[in-house]
């Protein structure tokens, strides 16, 4: 079976592009060519937007505030008066910006709350169902600002500065900001999607103090340039906004290490206050992002969970054949905009197909596809009421259609949070809507994948440290202040077996649990370019010049050009050769490209390097990331318990993440618990018993003795980064005990191998 990944993760190359554009801002000030690029400036776009309203006559009057809305509510005091105490004020302000920019007559949930805590300069945490408004948790503070500045006399004479909107999913910056623009409330993004003229508009923007909300990806805060210029915008850093904060916490379903820098980003930019935002936080998660941020507890805004017009259900099937059956049934007797989830790309795309086949209107939908096919689908399901889209996770954040009237779980969910997130998108209009939630054990088989996907063998860990601890790989900062070490991310999955996502913990835990290191900028350690103008090209007798056309290898089409080959057989800086670059490149002498993104630590203390030093620090990390992998175990347990113990599934969902249940009796009256008072029984297939013959084959196809873990991931069918390397996939032996219980497995093999199986 084979497994991609399917999440929509910002590219890695995202700070490198952002390292490549800070070096290029240099040199693009001093280039006449800068000055006549045809740039799509932040006015361009609002004068577009501007050219549609003004043909429109409902916006016109919408927008335009000199004439301001019939007010529902005589209570709201428009004008404002200054003497109000800091709350009050906060309030008429917020409700004032809420009617005149965004055109709504009132505050939803705690909004109201929550948005006068930060106009009067404290910092909350936002937990609202999905679709519950976040977005304007923070953006009706980014427009206050400038208001309330004037209305405490406390103008800034560079602006009222800026609101930095954090956040992992680029497709949703773009959607948020084209919204803001077509409100007229300036907001740009910083991504890797955008290119490099797009990049410098953004700066130029910033520097003239014209934005309102900035949008950028976690792991742009590794940036030193970015945090640089954020430290020093016009106006100050007003709020940060973390989109999606239950990723700061590691008992969160979807921790990602670049979220822990943010407290540290906050504090390093001054940045006056915070809003963390989720839809998804236990009361666990809710107090470890509280105690990131040093929130104290009353500035969590949490509203209750239940959503009384979403029916429940769950089936439990002996195969899958059978849930295929129920499948079609339902969805004819469902008829509607649906989603259905399943866990991997290949289900997205052959459940699509099966469902075509029996005259359903279905798409597949997954991170694999082509971007623009992507948004045609969102689109398409956006103006349609009866497009069935068979999905992975990839879809549904930022999708804002009211009326998904079912929602099927087709594979068995990550966790509770995964569930309730995909469940809340069902029935926004408030119409009843069903979720059905479909069990059966093979499923089970694919969780196990994934879970026992991640944790790589102890050795390959301590393999890892003491490479990036050698002391004869660390270079003097050019600055000559201290040491710092490149590595690629890439090559080291390969070299010591340990999957992206986990090596980018253990990166994130040196940094911040041990204060080893720390992130900066990452680099590009090759670029290519074809030349177009020759003449010029050629008159370009400079030192760097020289060392460039003298060290680049020519291809086909383009030159390519290994950067640290160059400085150091040239005696130059690298940094000069890329300034020279860039030059070139801005200048249309070539066209440039660049690749191979090295990642680079700055040394903060001395490095481990006795053999007893590294042992203690493995340890340490061995133990959280195996804490980590129970941890993910029992949240399939937590799930699968949700709709299959003797309960009613919308009161055990609101406990779950510590909600009251306001307004929920002791039983909802439509989840199948409550319909049925028939428990969900799952079949109990007990997990094979490792086959000593399947084990000795693989001894023998895989000469490997001490890393059992992955003998057993061989038999069991999960992939890493060296089995895809050794090829073993395509092997016999691949998937043979894909029956039995995997820790099971592992001991079989250490026991074989006479090793101790972690
Ligand atoms: N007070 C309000 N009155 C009317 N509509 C509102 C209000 N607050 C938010 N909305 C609308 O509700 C919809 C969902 O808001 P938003 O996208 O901010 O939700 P969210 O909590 O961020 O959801 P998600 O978790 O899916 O990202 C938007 O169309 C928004 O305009």
């Amino acid at each position: 079976m084979s497994l991609n990944s399917d999440f929509d993760l910002p590219s890695s190359e995202e700070a490198a592009l952002a390292a490549q554009f800070l070096q290029q801002e240099a040199t693009m000030e001093n280039t006449n060519a800068a000055q006549n690029l045809q740039i799509k400036t932040l006015e361009d776009k609002l004068a577009h937007y501007e050219r549609i309203i003004s043909k429109c006559n409902a916006c016109k009057a919408a927008l335009n505030p000199s004439k301001p809305l019939k007010r529902k509510h005589g209570s709201v005091d428009l004008t404002l008066n200054k003497k109000l105490k800091p709350s009050s004020r906060s309030v008429a302000l917020a409700r004032k910006v809420l009617k005149e920019n965004f055109q709504l007559e009132a505050f939803r949930l705690q909004q109201e709350a929550a948005i006068s805590r930060l106009l009067d300069g404290q910092s909350a945490v936002v937990v609202f169902p999905t679709g519950g408004g976040k977005s304007l948790c923070y953006q009706v503070p980014a427009v206050a600002f400038a208001e309330l500045d004037q209305l405490c006399q406390s103008q800034r004479s560079e602006g009222p500065g800026i609101t930095i909107v954090v956040s992992p999913l680029i497709a949703l910056m773009k959607d948020q900001v084209d919204a803001l623009l077509k409100r007229r409330i300036l907001a740009t993004a910083m991504n890797s999607s955008q290119t490099r003229e797009q990049h410098l508009q953004v700066a130029k923007d910033l520097e003239a103090g014209k934005l309102k909300l900035l949008y950028c990806a976690p792991e742009r805060l590794n940036n030193e340039g970015f945090v640089e210029s954020m430290r020093h915008v016009k106006g100050g850093v007003r709020l940060v906004a973390v989109d999606e904060a239950h990723c700061v916490s590691e008992w969160g379903h979807s921790f990602r290490p670049e979220y822990l820098k943010v407290a540290r980003f906050v504090k390093e930019i001054k940045a006056e206050r915070v809003v963390c935002l989720t839809a998804t936080a236990t009361t666990k998660v809710a107090q470890d992002i509280l105690s990131n941020f040093g929130i104290p507890d009353e500035g969590l805004f949490r509203t209750a969970m239940y959503r009384p017009n979403l029916r429940l259900l769950a089936e439990a099937t002996p195969n899958k054949q059978e849930s295929y059956e129920k499948l079609f049934k339902f969805l004819q007797d469902h008829p509607g905009p649906a989603v259905v989830y399943v866990t991997i790309q290949k289900q997205s795309e052959e459940l699509a197909s099966t469902l075509t086949r029996k005259r359903f209107k279905a798409k597949a939908f997954h991170a694999g596809m082509e971007t623009q096919k992507k948004t045609e689908l969102q689109d398409e399901f956006m103006k349609v009421d009866d497009l069935i889209i068979v999905a992975t996770i990839a879809f549904g954040m930022g999708i804002d259609k009211p009326n998904i009237r079912t929602i099927v779980h087709f594979n068995i969910p990550q966790s509770v949070e995964e569930y309730s997130q995909q469940i809340g998108r069902a029935g926004r209009d408030g119409k009843p809507s069903t979720c059905l939630f479909f069990l059966c054990p093979e499923d089970f088989y694919l969780r196990n994948v994934f879970t026992y996907g991640d944790l790589p063998a102890r050795a390959s860990v301590r393999e890892f440290l003491k490479s990036i601890f050698d002391p004869f790989k660390l270079t003097v900062d050019q600055s000559g202040s201290g040491k710092s070490f490149r590595t690629s991310h890439y090559t080291q999955t390969k070299e010591f077996d340990i999957k992206m996502s986990p090596l980018a913990i253990l990166y994130a835990e040196l940094e911040l649990q041990f204060g080893l290191i720390r992130a900066t900028t990452p680099i590009y350690s090759t670029y290519q370019y074809e030349v177009s103008d020759h003449r010029r090209w050629h008159g370009d007798n400079s030192a760097a010049a020289n060392i460039i056309n003298k060290s680049a290898k020519p291809g086909k089409k383009w030159y390519t050009l290994d950067l640290d080959v160059a400085s150091l057989q040239g005696g130059i800086v690298r940094a000069d050769l890329i300034r020279k670059l860039n030059q070139w490149n801005d200048s249309g002498i070539v066209v440039m490209k660049a690749s191979g993104v090295q990642n680079v630590y700055k040394v903060l203390k001395e490095l481990p390097t006795t053999d007893a030093q590294i042992d203690d620090i493995t340890r340490k990390l061995y133990t959280q990331m195996l804490d980590r992998e129970k941890q993910a175990l029992e949240r399939t347990k937590q799930v699968v318990g949700l709709v299959t113990e003797k309960q009613c599934f919308s009161r055990a969902l609101a406990a779950y993440f510590g909600d009251g249940s306001d307004g929920l009796s002791e039983e909802c009256g439509h989840c199948t618990w409550c319909e049925t008072h028939v428990q969900v029984q799952l079949p109990n297939v007990k997990p094979a018993p490792p086959n000593p013959g399947s084990v000795d084959a693989i001894m023998k196809a895989c000469p490997i003795r001490d890393d059992p873990r992955l003998l057993a991931r061989i038999g069991f069918g999960i992939t890493s980064p060296r089995i895809m390397a050794l090829g073993l996939k395509k092997s016999g032996v691949w998937e043979s005990m894909n029956v039995c219980d995997f820790p099971t497995l592992v001991g079989a093999f250490a026991t074989r191998c006479k090793v101790d199986p972690y």
